[in-house]
């Protein structure tokens, strides 16, 4: 695995285009800038052929969906597509309704994702698994993610990354397991909305996106893990703002130093 990311990440200082939910929209792009990258978040339908031939990586997010936005996330996806960026899901909360079930999947039939990344309930709900969502949270339930991961992987011929105390992901084949990060992450709002951003940022760095991925997932979790090691479990406000002071101190000799991956 390539350990120098963090550094190529803020040397080329990739634009990542980002159409994102309401809610996270502003702290998705502090996070980004605090990696070293240029956000830019825009969902209008006029933008969305020229945009993505600019950046070099586009996030799509579902967490407050539009009808108008779905068009302008189809049209972004085939112009990124057509441009070869890397282009990321985010199925924000995809079980809990019908209009987000059927969202996600015109937008798989439509976009070739390099990547799917989400929490447990929204990839259970890929797979078809049995599992207990809970709007955006990722719920609870008993399932086999190394094996859900490999299933959503093949099925849609990408990555799939699935967050949560231990982070999976897989391309179909191989799957790593991520022993990183904090339990405050869950108690903030958009951790894995930026999570999602920051690994399209890495998987600007080249053609190995399992790799790239592991690499992005492992490094944000210990961002966060590092500003755990000063708080107690209640200060969430102030995991949220350090959080971003974290990710703009890494580097990839801290990560090397505390990465707990494994491979199965
Ligand atoms: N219980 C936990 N212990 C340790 N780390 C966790 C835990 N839950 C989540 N994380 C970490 O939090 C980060 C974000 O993942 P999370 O599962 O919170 O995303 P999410 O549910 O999609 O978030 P959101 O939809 O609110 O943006 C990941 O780096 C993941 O490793
Ligand atoms: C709380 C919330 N609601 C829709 S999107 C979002 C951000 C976390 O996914
Ligand atoms: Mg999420």
């Amino acid at each position: 695995m390539q350990t120098d990311n963090i550094k190529r990440l803020r040397q080329n200082s990739p634009l990542i285009h980002n159409i994102t939910n309401i809610v996270v929209a502003n702290y998705v792009a502090n996070g980004l800038l605090s990696m070293g990258c240029s956000p830019i978040m825009s969902n209008a339908i006029e933008e969305m052929d020229e945009l993505p031939a600019i950046c070099q990586a586009l996030v799509i997010n579902i967490g407050t969906l539009t009808s108008e936005q779905v068009k302008s996330m189809i049209k972004a996806g085939k112009s990124a597509n057509k441009n070869n960026i890397p282009v990321v899901l985010d199925p924000v909360g995809v079980g809990a309704t019908s209009f987000r079930k059927q969202t996600v999947q015109t937008l798989l039939k439509e976009i070739k994702f390099d990547l799917i990344r989400g929490n447990a309930g929204e990839i259970a709900h890929l797979a078809q698994v049995n599992w207990k969502a809970k709007g955006v949270d990722a719920g609870s339930g008993e399932a086999n993610f190394s094996q859900i991961a490999k299933d959503v992987a093949l099925k849609y011929d990408c990555i799939v990354s699935i967050s949560g105390e231990i982070d999976y992901i897989s391309d179909g084949l191989k799957v790593a397991k991520i022993d990183n990060g904090t339990t405050l992450f869950p108690k903030i709002t958009g951790s894995g909305c930026l999570l999602s951003a920051v690994c399209g940022a890495f998987l600007t760095l080249g053609e190995n996106s399992f790799e790239l991925t592991v690499s992005a997932c492992t490094s944000y979790a210990i961002a966060g893990q590092i500003v755990k090691e000063q708080l107690n479990d209640n200060q969430t406000g102030q995991f949220y703002i350090a959080l971003l002071d974290s990710l703009a101190k890494l580097d990839d000799t801290t990560v090397e130093k505390y990465a707990k991956i494994s491979f199965e």
